[in-house]
């Protein structure tokens, strides 16, 4: 029986946060942004085990009570995201079976809710298409200049703001991203590579609540959401 091991890029800086800490240890409705986080994934079905990607010099991780939880296997992280997920799929590679399924979630991605967590898996998980989570644009898109001077007005048709959580196999995930690192290609997310490699992919409609913690304005939104989401 196949089983879904879960990734958590979580080896970022947070540059954009502004902020000391590295935002995902930033406090969220009574925990770190990490822990809530991490709260959904461990209830994930077919769970064999979530490989956290952590920064170098964190020290914070280790001081998390989650830390403890016997399934949670740390790796080092890279230089960019994709590389940090790479790190992770390297650990997993020993440790898998071929037909294994892989999970990629943000970190900085808290307000995932666990009733659609585990219908996107159940959704892709007795086929061999991965997917994404994705919302579809809701406004208008401008391209603008360095000097904020409006560029053009982007024709918005079709276009969706890809999520996390995003799952492929790992016969799949792995090969894909070490050729597209391999020539150079950019890599935001894991889909990117699998487009790039030629394979089908499925796009699940995500919620707008499910929002990755990136400036100082979004902490306090996504407080707003967890509270209401968890009733605390
Ligand atoms: N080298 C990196 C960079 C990012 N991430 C993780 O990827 C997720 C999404 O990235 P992003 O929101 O860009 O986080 P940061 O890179 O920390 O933010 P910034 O770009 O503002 O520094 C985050 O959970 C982050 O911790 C990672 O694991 N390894
Ligand atoms: C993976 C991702 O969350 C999908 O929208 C996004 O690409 C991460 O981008 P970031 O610049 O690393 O935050």
């Amino acid at each position: 029986m196949a089983a879904l091991w879960i990734i958590v890029p979580a080896a970022g800086i947070g540059a954009r946060m502004q902020s000391q800490l590295p935002k995902q240890y930033l406090p969220l409705a009574g925990k770190t942004v990490l822990e809530q986080t991490m709260w959904v994934l461990l209830q994930a079905h077919h769970l064999k085990s979530v490989v956290v990607a952590l920064h170098p010099d964190d020290q914070h991780f280790q001081n998390l009570d989650v830390a403890q939880d016997p399934r949670i296997q740390i790796v080092v992280g890279g230089a960019e995201r994709a590389d940090s997920v790479l790190n992770a799929l390297l650990v997993i590679q020993e440790q898998a079976a071929a037909d294994d399924w892989v999970l990629v979630h943000d970190a900085a991605r808290p307000c995932l809710q666990l009733t659609l967590l585990n219908q996107f898996i159940d959704s892709l998980f007795a086929g061999s298409q991965g997917g994404i989570l994705a919302a579809p644009v809701a406004d208008t898109l401008k391209r603008v200049g360095a000097q904020h001077e409006i560029l053009a007005t982007q024709d918005r048709t079709g276009l969706w703001a890809a999520q996390t959580p995003q799952m492929f196999t790992l016969a799949q995930l792995l090969p894909a991203l070490q050729q597209a690192l391999a020539v150079g290609r950019q890599i935001t997310d894991e889909a990117s590579a699998i487009e790039a490699a030629g394979h089908a992919l499925k796009v699940v409609p995500g919620p707008s609540d499910n929002l990755k913690i990136t400036r100082p304005e979004d902490l306090p939104l996504a407080e707003l959401i967890l509270r209401a989401q968890r009733g605390i």
